[in-house]
Formats: structure tokens, sequence, C-alpha cells
């Protein structure tokens, strides 16, 4: 299996992505918000690129959630932290999310044949669900501002370990960066939470009062739920 890795959105060339799986990773926030959502029974989340767009889609009943510059947007439900999304708020309900770099992410690797949503939290999921959808893979670190983030480095080189655990290590192969990046991983695994806040992005969202979404965020394989884009929305992927 061919797992190439990303260092961000902008070195992607959707055209690059087709009849492959991509797995989109934004450790902080967007992606393990998006899991943790449809791990607490929201019914889809629609990763959009504007506030306008979000708006516009936003049918009765829907939740609208998303950040600019890590706040919530003034009149949306939710911001961009999943402590926000629990059972109680999303359960039966559709999300349509907007985020600066996440839901960009996804929405530039439309043309693959699936787009997945991994993260920390569902690292050795978002493996196997790619393993057994039988594609070469792009894992799209989406960094931030077209700036690459070390938190979503550390995150692919994790999935990509975790497919040479399953497959054995002469089945998994990767480029140069995701070379590095699992380097990186197996240099930072007994201390992620320290690296992440080590990070630009784990600094930021400490001193923005998001210390216990860091530390969500850092934790390994929590959940088995791995999003997948239907049409328009992520949804739980189904084996
Ligand atoms: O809300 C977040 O965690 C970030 C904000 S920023 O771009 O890092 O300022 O958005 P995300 O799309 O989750 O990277
Ligand atoms: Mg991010």
């Amino acid at each position: 299996m061919h797992i190439e890795v990303i260092a961000t959105i902008c070195e992607a060339r959707s055209d690059e992505f087709l009849h492959k799986t991509v797995i989109v990773v934004d450790v902080l926030r967007a992606t393990s918000t998006i899991i943790t959502a449809l791990m607490n029974g929201c019914k889809g989340v629609v990763p959009v690129e504007t506030v306008i767009k979000a708006k516009e889609l936003a049918r009765e009943g829907d939740l609208l959630g998303g950040e600019r510059y890590c706040k919530k947007i003034p009149g949306f439900d939710f911001g961009n932290s999943p402590l926000e999304y629990s059972r109680e708020a999303v359960q039966g309900k559709r999300v349509i999310l907007t985020t600066t770099n996440g839901t960009r992410g996804i929405q530039k690797a439309t043309k693959a044949d699936r787009v997945l949503a991994g993260a920390l939290i569902n690292a050795k999921a978002v493996a196997e669900a790619a393993i057994d959808l039988k594609r070469d893979t792009v894992i799209v670190c989406a960094g931030t501002q077209d700036v690459f983030s070390l938190e979503d480095g550390i995150c692919a080189g994790l999935i990509l370990d975790e497919i040479a655990a399953i497959l054995g290590e002469s089945q998994m192969m990767t480029n140069d960066f995701g070379l590095a990046m699992r380097g990186s991983y197996l240099e930072a695994k007994d201390r992620l939470l320290a690296t992440l806040l080590a990070c630009t992005n784990g600094k930021k969202m400490k001193k923005s009062g998001f210390l216990a979404d860091v530390e969500l965020c850092a934790k390994v394989n929590t959940t088995d739920c791995v999003p997948v884009l239907e049409h328009d929305q992520m949804v739980l992927y189904q084996r």
C-alpha cells in the first residue's frame, strides 16, 4: 500500500486525488471535532469553506459550528471545540461546520474516491478504514493558513505506523515526507501532550483558553469512529 503524506493544503493538487483515498488531518482542531460530533450521535457534519455558505446551507434544526481566529463565529451555535459537541448537543442533528483549515482541506479533497477524517483520537480506526478501501492513499496535513503544523505531521506519522503494524513493514510504502513524519511521531510518542503544547497551535490554543481541547486532541485511539464524506456531508464510515 502506498501512502503519500502532504504537508499543507496548498501543496495538495486535487487532480492527483482521483481514484485515491484521502485522509484529511487537522488535529487542532477541525477533524478532532468532526470525529467527536459523529461519535456523539451527530447525523452528519457538512464541511464548508465560508461563513456565508454555512448560513445559506443551514435548514431548520441544523446547528452552525465553526471559528475564525479560534473564536466562535457570531450567531453560530458552537465554535470549533470538540468539547462543545456533546451527545446532548448534537445527537440526531446535522452540523454545518466552517473552520480556517480543516474544512477547507476536506473541500480540496472532494475529487478523491473517498475522503476520510483522521486525528490522533481515531488514528488506528482511520488506518484500518484506509486499508479496507484498497486504494493508494494520500494523507493531507491541513496545516494552518498554508503553513505546516507539526501536530498534523505527527498524526500522519502515527497513521503510517498503524498501517505498518497491520500490514507489515514491507507492505507500507511512503514518500520522504511520510518517512520524516513517522520518525517525528516515534520520537514524540511518549510525550504527545507536551509536544502538542510546544507546537505553535498548541501554544495558541492554551493562550486562548483551550488547554482542555489540546488534552482531548492529544489522546491516541480513544474512538473507532471514522468520518467519511458522502455527497456533501461527513458521516460514519461503515465497513
Ligand atoms: O479552531 C482551530 O483550532 C483552528 C484555528 S487556526 O486556524 O489555527 O487559527 O482552525 P482549524 O481549521 O481547526 O485548524
Ligand atoms: Mg488546525
